[in-house]
């Protein structure tokens, strides 16, 4: 069974390279980026990487974080992964946050600053009905299952409000 798909690349700089795996076996090929940038601490920026693709229909290329830029430098994906669809011939661009409290981040031309992930996608028919079917899971979902790490610190409350939000007595049980 072949392990590889064919991409068309076109290098929209061609002094930038294709993007690249950078050991057999690795699922991401590493994207660079077109320009210098430095990112403020909690600013984000849109980073083109010189290449335009064309998948085959059936697949996708999802853009990852590199987890050396987020361990080292808090550098990470606004919408990660970032989905490029099969039909999308413009510039892949890679939408860069720096998670960092303190420190900015300074990339040049030609730096790795994501990873291509390329994947074969079903699509879906959607068929409308009024119930679905029963399930061990039913509608439990975000926590339903106990065992958090984290007490005291929450994102936003299930009303919306904004703020930090201490769980209560019964999201402590199963700790
Ligand atoms: O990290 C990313 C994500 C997307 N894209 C490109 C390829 C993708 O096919 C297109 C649209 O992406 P998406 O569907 O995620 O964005 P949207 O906000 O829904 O835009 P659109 O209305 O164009 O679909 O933008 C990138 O270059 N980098
Ligand atoms: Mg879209």
């Amino acid at each position: 069974m072949s392990t590889s798909v064919d991409v068309l690349v076109r290098r929209l700089d061609p002094e930038l390279p294709l993007p690249a795996y950078e050991h057999p076996g690795d699922a991401g090929a590493d994207l660079v980026t077109a320009q210098d940038a430095e990112i403020a601490p909690g600013e984000r920026v849109v980073l083109p990487t010189g290449i335009a693709i064309a998948l085959p229909d059936g697949y996708a290329a999802f853009v990852h974080p590199r987890s050396g830029l987020a361990a080292r430098c808090g550098v990470s994906l606004v919408n990660a992964p970032g989905t490029v669809d099969a039909g999308y011939r413009g510039e892949i661009k890679v939408v860069v946050v720096n998670h960092d409290l303190r420190t900015p981040v300074v990339f040049r031309r030609g730096d790795r600053i994501a990873q291509l992930v390329i994947q074969r996608v079903e699509r879906a028919g959607f068929h409308e009905v009024a119930e679905l079917p029963g399930s061990g899971r039913g509608e439990g979902g975000f926590g339903s299952t106990g065992g958090h790490a984290a007490v005291g610190v929450s994102s936003v409350g299930a009303a919306g409000s904004a703020g930090i939000v201490q769980h209560s007595a019964s999201d402590r049980e199963g700790l």
